[in-house]
């Protein structure tokens, strides 16, 4: 095998991904078919992981360390509702100064370990005016800024055993996936806070001035976040199943007569505020997804 860390500029070889997750496999008796990556603030779902075995970050030696408030830094493998998953507690940026690729290395790894599916939540702005703070947003589709910009995340050179040169991105988010969680929210009696809509990426770790908030409605985004897409994008890449929910903790500034401004915290309030609220839906769409 190439020594680790010997790669292109498009990062780990297949080899080295096999080998990184064989070493991860070692480290636990579980076998899972669905990964998670949690948000800011919304690792609280690793608590109903039942069986729970945790590994963090700093024991797997490719693996960043988050540097973000709200990102653990912990692998968690067990069962959530019955269903074998690993949840990332912490994910990584681009704007904490990791490669695209590197961003997103994890959902390769978790591929190797036999996922299928891949689940990713992520607090967002809300864009469209109708939004509140507090609601919940399906990911239909995404805009991948840093992409159209030259950053996506697959620049480099391609193995074709990790998927095409030239990969479609259309459907990155599984349609039957989207209607489950639909009818979810209504059981649950959560039909006034969801929502469905397109999340944009930005590279951050700035948030929006006025004009850009009104230059990303325009696009047609209704959340903003500075995560996800990398991950989803990848993991279309690979052929797995993907769902994304975003937890709206603020209102981007449309309009200049407004003096708030978003900050972490708040971001990270709203969280602890409305996680619960997430965490049922994607706990309950895990028990019924087949895996
Ligand atoms: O990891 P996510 O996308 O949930 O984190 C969001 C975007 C920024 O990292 C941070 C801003 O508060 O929260
Ligand atoms: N903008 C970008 N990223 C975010 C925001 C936001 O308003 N809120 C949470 N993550």
């Amino acid at each position: 095998m190439a020594a680790l860390g010997d790669m292109s500029s498009s990062g780990y070889s297949f080899d080295e991904i096999q080998s990184i997750a064989n070493n991860i496999l070692t480290f636990t008796k579980h076998r899972p078919k669905v990964g998670i990556i949690c948000g800011s603030g919304l690792g609280g779902l690793a608590d109903q992981v039942d069986d729970a075995e945790v590994i963090s970050y700093d024991q797997i030696p490719e693996f960043p360390v988050s540097t973000v408030a709200g990102h653990a830094g912990k692998l968690v493998f067990g069962y959530l509702q019955g269903k074998p998953v690993v949840l990332m507690r912490g994910r990584f940026h681009y704007y904490e100064g990791y490669p695209m690729w590197k961003v997103a290395m994890p959902v390769r790894v978790m591929k190797a370990m036999g996922v299928g599916t891949l689940v990713v939540t992520n607090a967002a702005g809300g864009v469209n005016p109708e939004f509140q703070t507090g609601d919940l947003m399906i990911i239909k589709d995404h805009i991948d800024l840093p992409g159209l910009t030259g950053e996506c995340v697959l620049i480099g050179r391609n193995d074709e055993r990790f998927g095409p040169r030239f990969p479609a991105t259309v459907g990155t988010y599984d349609e039957d996936l989207r209607n489950l969680a639909k009818t979810i929210s209504v059981e649950l009696g959560y039909n006034s806070i969801m929502r469905e809509g397109t999340y944009i990426m930005i590279g951050g770790p700035t948030f929006e001035t006025v004009a850009e908030s009104r230059l990303l409605r325009t696009f047609g985004a209704d959340a903003v976040g500075m995560s996800t897409v990398p991950e989803a994008v990848v993991a279309k890449h690979g052929g797995l199943r993907v769902f994304g929910i975003s937890l709206i903790t603020d209102m981007v500034a449309l309009d200049y007569n407004t003096t708030r401004a978003t900050t972490h915290e708040e971001v990270l309030a709203v969280g602890q505020k409305r996680a619960g609220d997430l965490q049922k839906i994607v706990s309950n769409l895990v028990a019924r997804m087949t895996v």
